[in-house]
């Protein structure tokens, strides 16, 4: 029916992003709490720009094809549309079964909200995930479920025990080598992968996808899964941890964003995601099991001798907080990362002149390019940074982020209660001249203070969020994309010689069709 289809991708791109949990978060409601400034210049909530609901169908009528205004088969346009037609602050309220979500489009309103989010900032996401964890295997997850899908104090209480090892430099710098490692096997698989015309398969991204789940298995279970090697038997755990992974991604959100049935009984797709998660969970019970088993066996004599897994084993006592961070850290740091990888690597493919300064500034910083990468030789590396920079700017990878508030706020000038979802839509507030110099000039320079007189608003363009709730895989996400980066474009020359792609959010925000890169080796220096 082409009305669910059209509607559901809307909805798959509202829930993805800022979706509600029913369960825990308030509703909308009367101002209790109005923030102590002079009222008579305060506009009412009712007030705030928008589509208008009309009785019954609310706003979704305007989804439809035929009579409804918008064309949503690209939801990144759709946020974009609001801002041209009403401006800064827009509200769509009437969507069935979902509160009101309030689009906001100015970066010091952003900041005043991130900035009030107080200790606990709720970020609704993932209704399958908190029915998993708070109904499904409650006696699993207990109190401290982890931080995906769980808010207010167990939220923080879970955070505060697992962010400083996640987060310290020392302990990322750590995973130089290793990451390097499975970098090395996978552009070694790009290469035995090429067709006669030297390019990759059109599914290019699963084998991407196979490299974010080797990845990410060596940073949050200390393993390598073998995701990479070529001749997976049938029955090998790493094939199946890739069909769970790809299962996780095409069906989450056709459960999530579809009438959600399974909230009531158990459907056979909700059956088959709980099978799936049981799937993870014991993959992570087992490889956090033998982390535990050679710990006890290892000689430490500081913690900088301890991975990260071993540094959560030795400060928690029980096991269960290393088995829970790394079920979160699989589940989100899968397709945001390859996501991104996808986006960054066509980017690189279709700007030969940058890809070229790209590679001159490795040459530069490795002259050998079969030594060992060093985070000292990262550091270095300023341009790819600005680089990946500037694509998350322009092709913001999360499209968006939202918090729901907590308290009234005001906004603009308008009175907004409690249990509003507000958006931040990063992909427009990134390109908007007011915030960015030149926005529609792809830039990388002017993220370098070197060479950059250009003005960006701190909080134009924010790829892993802010404040308390931040991306916790942040620094892991960056080493990982800076370690791929430096090892192809120091050796390969990277092209795509087909008709341009569009970028849609299918999950993410990417470039959409078959990322058929053509990888010719550089002559030996
Ligand atoms: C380029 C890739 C990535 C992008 C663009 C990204 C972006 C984000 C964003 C926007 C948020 C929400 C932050 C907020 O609410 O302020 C988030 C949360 C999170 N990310 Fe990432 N992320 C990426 C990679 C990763 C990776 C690789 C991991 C795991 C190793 C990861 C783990 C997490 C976790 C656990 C959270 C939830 C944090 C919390 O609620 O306390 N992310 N990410």
């Amino acid at each position: 029916m082409p009305f669910a289809k059209k509607s559901s991708k809307l909805l798959k791109f509202l829930a993805r992003n800022w979706s509600q949990e029913a369960v825990t978060c308030p509703e909308p409601e009367k101002l209790t709490n109005p923030v102590p400034i002079q009222s008579q210049a305060l506009k009412p909530y009712s007030d705030i720009p928008g589509p208008r609901p009309i009785p019954i169908l609310g706003n979704t009528w305007r989804l439809l094809p035929v009579i409804g205004q918008y064309d949503i088969s690209d939801v990144a346009k759709l946020s974009s549309l609001f801002y041209q037609e009403y401006g800064k602050i827009v509200k769509l309220s009437g969507l069935v079964g979902r509160p009101d979500l309030l689009f906001v489009y100015d970066a010091d309103e952003i900041e005043k909200v991130y900035r009030q989010e107080g200790p606990t900032p709720f970020r609704p996401s993932m209704p399958c995930l908190v029915k998993y964890k708070s109904e499904v295997r409650k006696d699993f997850f207990g109190r401290e479920g982890g931080v995906v899908g769980v808010h207010g104090e167990p939220w923080k209480t879970f955070r505060t025990k697992v962010q400083k090892p996640i987060l310290q430099l020392h302990t990322v710098k750590k995973y130089v080598e290793p990451i390097e490692a499975v970098t090395n096997d996978f552009i070694q698989r790009m290469t035995e992968m090429q067709d006669d015309k030297g390019e990759m398969p059109a599914d290019f991204d699963n084998e991407i996808h196979k490299w974010a789940l080797e990845c990410i298995g060596r940073v949050s279970l200390d393993v390598r899964l073998g995701c990479l090697d070529a001749n997976l038997s049938q029955d090998s755990e790493a094939l199946k941890i890739i069909e769970a992974a790809k299962y996780a991604l095409r069906n989450i959100a056709i459960l999530e964003l579809r009438f959600p049935f399974w909230r009531y009984f158990p459907t056979s797709l909700w059956t088959r995601y709980v099978k799936n998660m049981d799937y993870f969970v014991e993959i992570c019970m087992k490889h956090i099991d033998a982390a535990m088993e050679r710990l006890k066996m290892k000689t430490v004599k500081s913690e900088k001798d301890l991975s990260l897994v071993e540094r959560i084993l030795a400060s928690e006592p029980d096991s269960k907080t290393a088995y829970i961070l790394a079920l979160d850290l699989i589940l989100v740091g899968i397709d945001t990362i390859s996501m991104a990888v996808c986006s960054i690597l066509y980017q690189l493919a279709t700007r030969p002149e940058q890809q070229e300064k790209l590679y001159q500034e490795l040459k530069r910083v490795l002259p050998d390019k079969h030594a060992p990468l060093t985070s000292e030789k990262l550091d270095q590396m300023v341009f790819l940074k600005a680089f990946v920079k500037e694509v998350f700017r322009m092709y913001s990878t999360v499209i968006g982020n939202g918090r729901t508030l907590q308290e009234d706020m005001v906004l603009l000038g308008y009175k907004v209660p409690k249990g509003v979802q507000v958006v931040f839509p990063t992909l427009v507030t990134g390109s908007i001249s007011e915030y960015v110099s030149e926005p529609k000039t792809f830039m990388p320079e002017r993220w370098m203070k070197s060479e950059s007189t250009s003005k960006i608003h701190p909080f134009a363009s924010l790829p892993y969020g802010y404040g308390a709730r931040m991306c916790l895989g942040r620094r892991f996400a960056d080493l990982e994309i800076q370690v791929l980066l430096a090892k192809l474009i120091r050796s390969y020359r990277l092209d795509y010689l087909h008709e341009p792609l569009e970028y849609k959010v299918t999950f993410m925000y990417a470039p959409d069709g078959s990322l058929k890169f053509k990888m010719s080796e550089r002559p030996d220096d």
